[in-house]
């Protein structure tokens, strides 16, 4: 089983909400509604109604950074990053029925996490990506070799999803590094057709 999450984005065409469509249409069944410089208001209504389309494909639906967001809603969880509330706050303010994620440079990075309560890791970037501002440093698969290796030398076992320019074209190689799954959003927007390509990225994934 190789994970593939989506994470919502906008294009010319694509709104958010769009978005999210997108990727449920064509078979991804975990996304998160990552929504920077949106307003409060404008990010609880589209939180709604994602998370409504996510009931209706029976996909895990997760909030970027709103840890207060997704208690008020009931989604299914929340992702963190270094900037964003630490995860053992979020843990003890959403105990143990959400999903936490986190964001991992490094392995350091990974066994803080881990021992904070996080569920999963997002690692990355994979390669640089215009989605995301102010990028730590890239990974590449080398990278991804090296954190996996620690992991299992130090007997830590959580779940690692690479991300960062991710398409479909690295799929094989990131499978066979050992990562978990993928999160990916460019890769799917950009496509001609976005929801065939979300179809083929998780026929490959499978
Ligand atoms: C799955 C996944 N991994 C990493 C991130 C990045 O989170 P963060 O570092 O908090 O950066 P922003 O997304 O908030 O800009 C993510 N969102 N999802
Ligand atoms: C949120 C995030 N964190 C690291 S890279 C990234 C953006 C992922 O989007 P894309 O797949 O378009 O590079
Ligand atoms: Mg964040």
């Amino acid at each position: 089983m190789f994970d593939v999450q989506f994470i919502t984005h906008f294009t010319a065409s694509i709104s958010y909400l769009d978005s999210a469509r997108i990727a449920l249409e064509g078979g991804c069944r975990w996304v998160q509604l990552r929504m920077k410089d949106a307003s409060e208001d404008e990010l609880k209504a589209t939180a709604i109604r994602v998370q409504d389309l996510c009931r209706q494909y029976g996909a895990t639906f997760i909030v970027d950074d709103h840890v207060d967001l997704v208690k008020q809603i009931g989604a299914d969880g929340v992702h963190l990053g270094k900037l964003d509330m630490p995860i053992k706050e979020a843990r003890e303010r959403l105990g143990k029925g959400f999903i936490i994620g986190g964001t991992a440079n490094t392995f350091e990075d990974i066994r803080q996490h881990a021992a904070d309560g996080a569920d999963y890791i997002g690692c990355g970037p994979f390669r640089f990506t215009t989605t995301k501002q102010k990028l730590s440093p890239i990974l590449g698969l080398d990278g991804y070799r090296s954190i996996l290796a620690r992991m299992k030398e130090e007997g830590l076992s959580i779940p690692v999803v690479g991300i960062g320019g991710i398409t479909r074209k690295d799929i094989p190689a990131l499978k066979a590094v050992g990562l978990s799954g993928i999160a990916l959003s460019g890769g799917i927007l950009k496509a001609g057709n976005p929801v065939r390509e979300m179809e083929t990225i998780i026929r490959l994934t499978e």
